[in-house]
């Protein structure tokens, strides 16, 4: 019997598009499946002003194929000199949604981020006043913290004091790997959300290192234990409203990431809808995919749900290419190492 599932358009509430010759490779694979997305302003140089996030989005339209519908959601790149007026003329605009917060040095093109947020108080009191919310690389740089347990103590040390000292503010922990990022997610209250990626779903860090080292395993915030992944899966399948879809689809050329100092992302946006049915009728929890992948999201962020509409069915192994091919040079599509039996009739 064949099953078939239609779901409201899913959004990605945290992808990497880049630019260039790769934002043109790598945009019709999340134009395929997904209406929006918040498209992370990690670029070189970052994308900071709100000139330079309207920009931006002018050269993704461009590279958007004819007959492809899609809306991307900027976010500026929080620096220690942003303008709180800049960034409050950009949002009122309705240009963007979001403020990215990386701690400096924390993963990929993060040199520029926040070092002492003493620096940054009146602009994040600036985005509590008007409601816009605030995204967070979770981890802290500290070279004496084990990789391993860079979440965790970012939350203690510095999420929880920032949400003390500024408590209308809306924050999202973006891709959180932890059953620690999972509870404090879970009690933080109405004004906290947390994205989970489909690659953390999927692999733990054994399947980064047992038998050889795998490179497209290889993401920021690093894939943690097994429990951890198992916490994660119980968030997203739990329905609860605070749980949403953000891949973190982050692309590199192969040649940097089959590197002997290998750029750290998955790139999952090719093939994220099909994982995702795939772990969700694992958890027997098919009728709360919606839900993580078109609903929760906008609800937090404020914006109506999609009205166009997907549909998944089961069937033969599912095939997608294993890599994409763009101008940048080759991109290898993240492979879960089992079959997938879903497909997209988007
Ligand atoms: N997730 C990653 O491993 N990499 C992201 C940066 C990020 O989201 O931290 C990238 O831009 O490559
Ligand atoms: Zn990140
Ligand atoms: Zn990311």
């Amino acid at each position: 019997m064949t099953q078939t599932l239609t779901l409201r358009r899913p959004d990605d509430w945290h992808l990497h598009l880049r630019d260039g010759a790769m934002l043109q490779g790598v945009l019709p694979e999340t134009a395929r499946h997904f209406a929006r997305a918040i498209i992370m302003p990690n670029l070189v140089p970052p994308v900071v002003t709100g000139a330079q996030a309207l920009a931006y989005r002018e050269r993704i339209l461009a590279a958007l194929p004819e007959g492809m519908a899609f809306a991307p959601l900027m976010t500026l790149y929080l620096t220690e000199d942003t303008d709180a007026a800049d960034v409050a003329a950009a949002h009122a605009s309705g240009l963007v949604k979001a403020v990215k917060l990386y701690p400096a040095g924390a993963t990929t093109n993060s040199h520029g981020g926040v070092r002492d947020f003493a620096k940054v108080q009146g602009v994040l009191e600036k985005m509590a006043e008007i409601g816009l919310p605030l995204c967070v690389h979770g981890e802290v740089t500290t070279p004496e913290v084990d990789i391993f347990d860079r979440e965790a103590v970012f939350i203690d040390t510095v999420l929880d004091p920032l949400r003390r000292r500024i408590p209308e503010l809306r924050v999202v922990m973006e891709h959180i790997t932890t059953e620690e990022g999972v509870a404090y997610a879970r009690d933080g209250g109405d004004r906290l959300g947390a994205t989970i990626t489909t690659h953390h779903l999927i692999i733990n860090r054994n399947h980064i290192l047992v038998g050889g080292i795998k490179p497209h395993y290889y993401c920021l915030p690093v894939a943690k234990r097994e429990k951890h992944r198992l916490a994660l899966r119980a968030a997203a399948t739990g329905g609860e409203g605070r749980f949403f879809l953000g891949t973190d689809s982050a692309p590199h050329v192969d040649a940097l990431k089959e590197h002997a100092c290998g750029c750290a992302g998955c790139f999952t946006a090719t093939n994220t809808m099909q994982l995702l049915a795939h772990v969700f009728e694992e958890e027997t929890a098919l009728d709360r995919l919606e839900a993580f992948t078109s609903l929760n999201g906008p609800r937090f962020y404020g914006l109506p749900v999609n009205e166009a509409t997907i549909t998944l069915t089961k069937g033969d192994v599912a095939a997608w290419p294993a890599k994409i091919f763009t101008e940048a040079g080759p991109v290898t599509v993240f492979d879960p190492g089992f079959p997938v039996h879903w497909h997209v009739n988007a």
